[in-house]
Formats: structure tokens, C-alpha cells, sequence
């Protein structure tokens, strides 16, 4: 007798993981609002999960667990939602398509490791595989830039170079694997006021450009010139707004961090160090000091938003 057929999946599970900005450069205003950027995105092993299902047509439903759950609105602006509802809209091809999205965080919320970005980007891929529709890497990300700056990258992953305001990405040219040691901050910090204190503090900025000591160090692979060219022009911004974040990068570096940055808006703080082992010590010895809320290693770089399974 022929074995019975596989059951037809029920379900997709898409990961993607969060970033850090390894160079965060920004210019004046545009006329959008948006900042011009010079940044290097990289991903590091921290990651979202988002479930789709099929629902209902036309029924757009989401819950949610995990990590700061209670400050992640569940309503349609939701980047989760937000891409089901687009992706529907723009390629469903005229079908009354219907979803039910789990997302299980566990990136922080507003913590400048692009958590929401990262949901958005799921949601988008787990979609177009749970409605069998087929796009091209770049068409997905184009649809992901309509949805936040940070989405492509979470959708490309690895180490890249981003420009226009962050939606523009291209790999970057880059050695080895990084270890870091990530230092979550008591609240999250609202990326559009921190923007706003950077105007505040640099009237007149110089147009953005990716720092070549930093790509230097990324085709030679060493955290010891890594660490050193780490830079990000948030970071008197967010140090502005929440000055305890001092105390976070000091005690990092005092304990034998070979880099230290706040993450893209803040606030939480990124520390590079040498190895495994140096990952381990510093982290312990982070949390003793008790500087911040929580104390992870994460790797980096890592693959974007991928279906799991
Ligand atoms: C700080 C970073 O995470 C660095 O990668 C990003 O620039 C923020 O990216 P994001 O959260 O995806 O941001 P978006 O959802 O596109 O924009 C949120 C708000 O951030 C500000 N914003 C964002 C990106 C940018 N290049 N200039 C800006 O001024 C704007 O006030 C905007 O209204
Ligand atoms: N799926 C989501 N998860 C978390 N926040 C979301 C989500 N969808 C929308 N938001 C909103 O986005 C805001 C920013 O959250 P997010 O975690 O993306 O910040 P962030 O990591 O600082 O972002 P970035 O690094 O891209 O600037 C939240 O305060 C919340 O109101």
C-alpha cells in the first residue's frame, strides 16, 4: 500500500533576528523629514518568531508573547499587521486572503535593535509563503521599506551598508564572526525623539558617509580594530535623554569590552569583545554590576528573516 501523503503544512514560522548599527552616520533633515544615513547594519543572534495561519477571509488577526509584550500594540499598527494588510493589498492578486500571525518576541521593544522591524519583515515572508506568493528578494524588500527603513535589512541580514534614509541596502564586504554582549536598558527610548535631539545638538551636520576604518576592519576581520571604529552620531542624543547610559558603556569597557556603542537609537548598549569565553566573563560580570536591566551574547552576523522548519 502507498504510504499516505504528508499532511499540507497548516502553518509558516519565519525567525528574524535583530541588529546593531556598527556605524550609525546622519546628515541634515530632508524635506520628507527623513534623516539621510551612512550606517552599517549588522544582525546578530537575537531573534523574533512569527507564526501565520491561515484565517477567515479578509480577517487580519494577531497575538502576541514574549519580551515587553505589553508595550507591543496589537492593533493595526502593528508592523506584523501593517505587512499582512500590504502584502494583501499589493500582490494578492484581487483573492480575499486572511491571516492569524503569533509573534513570540524576543528583541525588546523601542530598545534600537530594530524588534518591530524584524516582526514586519517575518510577517511579510511568512505570508507570501503561506499565500504562495512567489517575489524576488528585492521586491520584498521594497515592499518592506514602505513599512519602517529598518525593514530591508531585517529581510537581508548578514553585515550591509545602508543608505537613502536606512532602506537602501547592499552587503558589505566583511570578514569573520563577531561576539557581543548586549545590555538592555529599564525603558525603551522613542526613535523619532531621539532624531530630534540629534537636530537639536548638530544644526548644521556633514552629509553622511560610511566610515572607512570601519570597512577596513571588516575585510580584516579583527575585533580589536572593529571595536575601536564603532560609531554611532545617536549616541550623545540618547546619552541626552537617558545620561544613565554612561555608566552602562564605562562599566562595559572597564570590564574588558574591546568596543562599546549604543545600538542604532538606544538604549540598549553593544559590547564587542574577543572571543566566546570573553563573551561569557563580561556578561557575568556586566550583570553584577547591575548597570542594566538584562545582559545577553549574541553572534553576529546571521542570516535575515527565514522560514524555520
Ligand atoms: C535608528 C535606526 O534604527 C538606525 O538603523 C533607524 O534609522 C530607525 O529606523 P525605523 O525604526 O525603521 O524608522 P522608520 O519607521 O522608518 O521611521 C520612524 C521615525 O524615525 C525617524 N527617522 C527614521 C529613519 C531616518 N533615516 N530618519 C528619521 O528621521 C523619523 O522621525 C521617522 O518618523
Ligand atoms: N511588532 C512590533 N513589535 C514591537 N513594537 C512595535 C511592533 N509594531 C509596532 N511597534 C511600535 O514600534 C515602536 C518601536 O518599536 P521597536 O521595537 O521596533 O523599536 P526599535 O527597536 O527602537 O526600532 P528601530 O531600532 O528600528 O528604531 C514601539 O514602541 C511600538 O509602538
Amino acid at each position: 500500500m502507498a504510504s499516505p501523503l504528508p499532511p499540507a503544512p497548516v502553518g509558516v514560522h519565519v525567525r528574524a533576528p535583530a541588529k546593531i548599527n556598527l556605524a550609525l552616520k546622519v546628515g541634515a533633515p530632508r524635506p520628507d523629514g527623513y534623516h539621510p544615513l551612512a550606517t552599517v547594519y549588522h544582525a546578530v543572534s537575537l531573534y523574533d518568531d512569527v507564526h501565520a495561519e491561515w484565517a477567515e477571509p479578509d480577517e487580519f488577526e494577531l497575538e502576541a508573547s514574549g519580551e515587553g509584550v505589553e508595550q507591543v500594540p496589537l492593533d493595526d499598527s502593528n508592523l506584523a499587521l501593517r505587512a499582512a494588510r500590504l502584502l494583501a493589498r499589493t500582490h494578492g492578486g484581487g483573492d480575499r486572503l486572511g491571516v492569524h500571525l503569533t509573534i513570540r518576541k524576543n528583541i525588546p521593544v523601542a530598545g534600537g535593535l530594530a524588534g518591530g522591524s524584524a516582526d514586519g519583515a517575518a510577517a511579510l515572508l511568512a505570508c507570501a509563503t503561506l499565500w504562495d506568493i512567489d517575489l524576488a528578494p528585492e521586491v520584498l524588500r521594497h515592499l518592506g521599506a514602505e513599512l519602517g527603513s529598518d525593514v530591508p535589512f531585517s529581510l537581508m541580514g548578514g553585515t550591509a551598508v545602508g543608505s537613502g534614509r536606512g532602506e537602501d541596502v547592499a552587503p558589505a564586504l566583511a570578514r569573520g564572526s563577531y561576539h557581543w554582549v548586549l545590555a538592555f536598558g529599564q525603558e525603551g527610548l522613542s526613535t523619532p525623539a531621539v532624531y530630534r535631539r540629534f537636530d537639536e545638538l548638530n544644526p548644521s551636520p556633514e552629509p553622511p558617509e560610511v566610515p572607512a576604518d570601519l570597512m577596513n576592519a571588516l575585510r580584516g576581520g579583527d575585533p580589536y580594530e572593529l571595536g575601536a571604529a564603532l560609531v554611532n552620531d545617536l549616541q550623545p542624543a540618547a546619552l541626552t535623554l537617558r545620561p544613565q547610559l554612561r555608566r552602562v558603556l564605562d562599566a562595559g569597557l572597564d570590564l574588558g569590552a574591546v568596543g562599546a556603542v549604543v545600538s542604532g537609537s538606544g538604549p540598549t548598549c553593544a559590547f564587542l569583545v574577543e572571543d566566546e569565553e570573553d563573551a561569557v566573563d563580561l556578561s557575568i560580570a556586566l550583570s553584577a554590576e547591575g548597570v542594566a536591566r538584562k545582559v545577553m551574547r549574541a553572534g553576529g552576523p546571521v542570516v535575515g528573516a527565514r522560514v524555520v522548519g
